[in-house]
């Protein structure tokens, strides 16, 4: 195994030194026969680790691979990815969570967990076999039935007391489907302006009002999924300082763009939840720094072009993001290093449970890392993303940061930029 010396890097945004890996881990010297990297201005930062991705295999590997998305994902300075379970078939038995785990460990690029469906084909009447995902070789801990809405209470609680056992988690899409339905956009003064049928912020903060007193009760953890809307942090504010076990991700795309985009009708701006308004955007981005939203997690969500490139009633929602979280989470938050490893690496591997990823990159950890140069900018080009899909709401946009290298126990695996393999 080469071993590597990388030289004048800067630990957290701290004080140049040189970092060697040996063996899978971060080592001591000496550093003999060690290939060299030069790291002068760039900023070594533990991994990241995505808690929210959608690879969709098996049954859409025209929009994504388990290997495409592991590319993408380690070319974004991931070194572990959760894969949600809305693929077809449905994530929700074990074989099919065996399945992409495995495709996973053979794509070699990035720790690829897959989370199991909450009810059987995500239909939302009975609860899927969560123990046998628990005990199969994927070692399921995150459930989850994103894309829809686990509404029924009931279903919601037993869920949460199933997984109490083996302190899992219930990952929750939180949309009351009663108050969305037709829902094209954010309900709001735009979509009053466009005719279009509106999402209310309600349908998110009643859900989530209802799943944190459910998970109080049956004192179990819940995770809430994509945060959109300011009443949704206040939610969660006043659920936490009562003790509730729960915590919240918001994605990069809603730290930064608007409702207003909608105007535009190009469907590369739908998503499920909407894009919401400047208010919600500043009080998300206040949420993600005083902690009330623990982490940032890219709703990766790759589609084809036909299910993109065509009116936007009819798109699909969803928005490519695993290359371009770091430099948006950048633009928001600025060269904070260390609340950005905390978001975006050390608290979503500490929410999973996940060893090895999320750790300091002290002598003897896992050598799993990525290297960001924080002086480059880069024009966004769909057609350069290693994913199979082009849906980034961010063509043509100037954003900071560079991943330049990536480390995946010490192999890399993504190298000047561009992956390995
Ligand atoms: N976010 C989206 O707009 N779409 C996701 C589903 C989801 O995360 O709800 C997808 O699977 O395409
Ligand atoms: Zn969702
Ligand atoms: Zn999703």
């Amino acid at each position: 195994m080469t071993a590597y010396l990388i030289k004048g890097v800067r630990l957290l945004g701290g004080d140049p030194a040189d970092l060697l890996i040996a063996d899978g881990v971060i080592a001591e010297g000496p550093a003999d026969g060690a290939e060299v990297i030069d790291a002068e201005g760039l900023v070594a930062l533990p991994g990241l680790v995505d808690l929210h991705t959608h690879l969709r295999e098996p049954g859409r590997e025209d929009a994504e691979t388990v290997e495409t998305g592991s590319r993408a994902a380690a070319l974004g300075g991931y070194t572990a990815v959760f894969a949600m379970a809305n693929t077809s078939p449905v994530a929700d038995t074990a074989g099919v969570v065996e399945q992409v785990w495995r495709l996973g460990r053979e794509a070699g690029l990035v720790d690829v967990q897959p989370i199991g469906a909450v009810t059987v084909g995500l239909a939302g009447k009975q609860l899927a076999e969560l123990g046998a995902m628990a005990t199969s070789a994927a070692n399921v801990r995150i459930f989850s039935d994103d894309g829809f809405c686990v509404a029924d209470p009931r279903l919601m609680r037993r869920a949460l007391e199933y997984v109490k056992a083996f302190d899992g988690i219930i990952a929750q899409h939180a949309e009351e489907p009663r108050l969305t339905e037709g829902a094209q956009m954010h309900e709001g003064e735009v979509s009053t302006r466009l005719g279009l049928t509106g999402w209310p912020a309600v349908a998110e903060e009643a859900i989530i009002a209802r799943d944190v007193l459910l998970a109080e009760h049956v004192g179990s953890r819940l995770h809430v999924c994509h945060v959109s809307t300011a009443g949704s942090v206040e939610v969660l504010r006043q659920a936490k300082a009562r003790g509730v076990r729960v915590t919240a991700e918001v994605t990069p795309h809603h730290l930064l763009l608007t409702d207003e985009l909608a105007a535009s009708y190009d469907p590369v701006y739908k998503v499920n939840p909407p894009l919401r308004t400047a208010s919600d955007v500043r009080a998300l981005r206040q949420a993600l720094v005083d902690g009330v939203i623990d982490i940032v997690a890219t709703d990766h969500a790759p589609h084809a072009v036909e299910d993109k490139e065509c009116e936007w009633a009819y798109a699909r929602p969803g928005m490519v993001g695993l290359e371009t979280a770091l430099p948006v989470v950048l633009s928001v938050l600025g060269e904070q290093w260390d609340l950005i490893a905390e978001r975006m690496s050390r608290a979503p591997a500490r929410i999973a449970g996940l060893a090895g990823h999320g750790t300091d990159l002290t002598v003897g950890s896992p050598a799993n890392l990525t290297l960001v140069d924080p002086s480059a900018r880069r024009v966004v080009d769909p057609s350069g993303l290693a994913s199979r899909s082009r849906n980034t709401p961010y063509a043509g946009t100037t954003l900071p940061g560079r991943i330049v290298a990536t480390f995946l126990r010490g192999e890399p695996t993504v190298l000047d930029g561009k992956a390995v393999k």
